[in-house]
This record gives structure tokens, C-alpha cells and sequence, in this order.
């Protein structure tokens, strides 16, 4: 039996699209400020999606691209003037950062109901005590798409592996919301592969290439693939994979994401949901679920 393929580049325009309907019925053009430090080419390709679907959503998308050799100083300026811009409703400070600054001052810096990668500790406080926040994007996508698979998540065993604070952490209190029962496993976890082999739902979001294989895999579990790593492919060229071994991990998995065309996609359209919330917010209006 071979798993289902979640469709996460089809769910994403979808979402995209409901975003855009729901932008326009109200009579909101949201705006979305990117601020990129240095030249990370592993981000180009995310940015370059980011700024064209923001665009096709019918947003205002603008960028500030500032060189590697910025100051901490002249980059909090920069998140200060955009905080006081109300035609900007949500700001994205690009990570990773370069050595010389400190990634959680600029994160604090961020006006939190700006804040739409819902990284402010802020939003995650209002994340774990379940108030209303902007939730991070990556997490958002991974609920989706395992909703396609199981509409409710009660009761299911789902396993988080990797305890980051921008997709572990945030994932496991989303799923601890939908009442599934979660355990948080990361690299220190004492036999890793057996606990992952317990799980429903699997969400791997721990960075390393093809870690999980085929026996870590419950048979029928559900795969939600986070990671995004480039790896050489002998031919002199790269080629994206994810956390997860895909070519045996589909063999016995019930449905899994791939890579490229899962999580990833889901990413952007959460970030443009997000930023229509933060609109709302700002304009007093009711904001959509998706
Ligand atoms: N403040 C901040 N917020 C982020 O959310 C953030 C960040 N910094 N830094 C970089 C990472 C990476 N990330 C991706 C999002 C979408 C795709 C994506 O759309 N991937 C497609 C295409 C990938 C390709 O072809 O290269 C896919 O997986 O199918 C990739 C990577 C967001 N990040
Ligand atoms: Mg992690």
C-alpha cells in the first residue's frame, strides 16, 4: 500500500484564494513588509514566492533589503518606523540573522499585533494560554494539512519531533488545542525512532535531512514533513528534501507531505492569513478563520 500525497501546494492556493475573497469583501488591502539582512540563498527562493503571492492576493508587499554589515541598532530604526507605518499591518524579519545581532531583541522590538510570523513572546504566551493571537505560519500549515487527513484530532497520539520555537513548540500547543494527545520529542529523546513509531501524526520539524525512515513510521500514521534541507545530488546540482526519508516513508505511511509541495507552500498562504488578521485588527473589522 502506498501513502495518499498531501497536496499541500493545492491546499495553499486554495487558501490563498479564500484570503484574497475575504481581503476584498471587506475592503481591505492588507500590507506585508519583508526585511531581509544579507544575502541567504537558501531564503531567496522563499522570498521571491513570498513577495509574487502577496502580490496576486491583491496585497501591498513591499521590501527592505539591507546589507549583511547593518547594525542591531539601524535594524530596530528600521522595525520602529515600521511599527508607526499603518499602512503596513504585518512585518516579517527574515531568519536567520547575521552573528552580530540578536535575533529575540529584534523580535521583541516587533509591534506584536504586527507580528505575523507569531514569533513575539507575546503571541506565543496567548498561544499557550489560548487567547486569540497570530499564531506562526509553519504550525498553522501543519494543523491544516492534517485536518485533511482527520477533520478532528481528538484523542489521536501525535508525535512532534524537534522542540524549536518556531515550528516545534507552536505545533504541539496547536495540537494540544485540537485535544490530540502530544509528546514533544527531540535529538536528547531516548529511543527516538520507537516513540515516533507510537505516533498517528507525525510531525517532523527537527532539520536534518531524511532522518526519519520507514520504521520510525506507525503503519497508516499520518507524515507531516517540516523540513526543508538542500542536499547535493551527486550530479552537481541541489535538490530539496525533507525530514523524512519520502521514497520508504510513503511505502508505509497512511498519507504523507512531500518536499518540495507540502508544508512549504502552506507556510506562505498562513503568512498572507495572518496578515489579513493583523489588518482587520487595525481597522476594527471581525477577522476570518481559514
Ligand atoms: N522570519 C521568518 N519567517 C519564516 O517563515 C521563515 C524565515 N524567517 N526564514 C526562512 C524560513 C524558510 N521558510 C520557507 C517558507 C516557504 C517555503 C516554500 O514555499 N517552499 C516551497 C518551494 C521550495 C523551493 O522550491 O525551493 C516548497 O516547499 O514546496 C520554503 C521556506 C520560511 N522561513
Ligand atoms: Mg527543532
Amino acid at each position: 500500500m502506498s501513502a495518499t500525497i498531501i497536496d499541500g501546494k493545492l491546499l495553499a492556493e486554495t487558501i490563498r484564494q479564500r484570503v484574497a475573497d475575504e481581503a476584498k469583501r471587506l475592503g481591505i488591502t492588507p500590507g506585508l513588509t519583508v526585511v531581509i539582512v544579507g544575502e541567504d540563498p537558501a531564503s531567496q527562493v522563499y522570498v521571491r514566492n513570498k513577495v509574487k503571492q502577496t502580490e496576486a492576493a491583491g496585497f501591498h508587499g513591499s521590501e527592505h533589503r539591507l546589507p549583511e554589515s547593518t547594525s542591531e541598532a539601524n535594524l530596530l530604526k528600521l522595525v520602529q518606523t515600521l511599527n508607526n507605518d499603518p499602512s503596513v499591518h504585518g512585518i516579517l524579519v527574515q531568519l536567520p540573522l547575521p552573528d552580530h545581532i540578536d535575533p529575540d531583541l529584534v523580535i521583541r522590538t516587533i509591534d506584536p499585533a504586527k507580528d505575523v510570523d507569531g514569533f513575539h513572546p507575546i503571541n506565543a504566551g496567548k498561544l499557550a494560554v489560548g487567547q486569540d493571537s497570530l499564531v506562526p505560519c509553519t504550525p498553522q500549515g501543519c494543523i491544516l494539512l492534517a485536518k485533511t487527513v482527520h477533520p478532528d484530532l481528538t484523542g489521536l497520539n501525535a508525535v512532534v519531533l524537534g522542540r524549536s520555537n518556531i515550528v516545534g513548540k507552536p505545533v504541539a500547543q496547536l495540537l494540544i488545542q485540537e485535544s490530540a494527545t502530544v509528546t514533544v520529542a527531540h535529538s536528547k529523546t531516548q529511543d527516538l525512532s520507537d516513540v515516533c513509531a507510537r505516533a498517528d501524526l507525525l510531525v517532523a520539524a527537527v532539520g536534518r535531512a531524511e532522518l526519519v525512515k520507514r520504521h520510525w513510521i506507525k503503519p497508516g500514521a499520518t507524515v507531516i514533513d517540516v523540513g526543508i534541507n538542500r542536499v547535493a545530488d551527486g550530479l552537481g546540482k541541489s535538490r530539496l528534501v525533507g525530514d523524512v526519508a519520502f521514497n520508504e516513508a510513503k511505502e508505509i505511511a497512511g498519507a504523507i507531505t512531500p518536499v518540495p509541495g507540502g508544508v512549504g507552500p502552506m507556510t506562505i498562504a498562513c503568512l498572507l492569513a495572518n496578515t489579513l488578521k493583523a489588518a482587520c485588527w487595525a481597522e476594527g473589522k471581525p477577522a476570518p478563520t481559514f
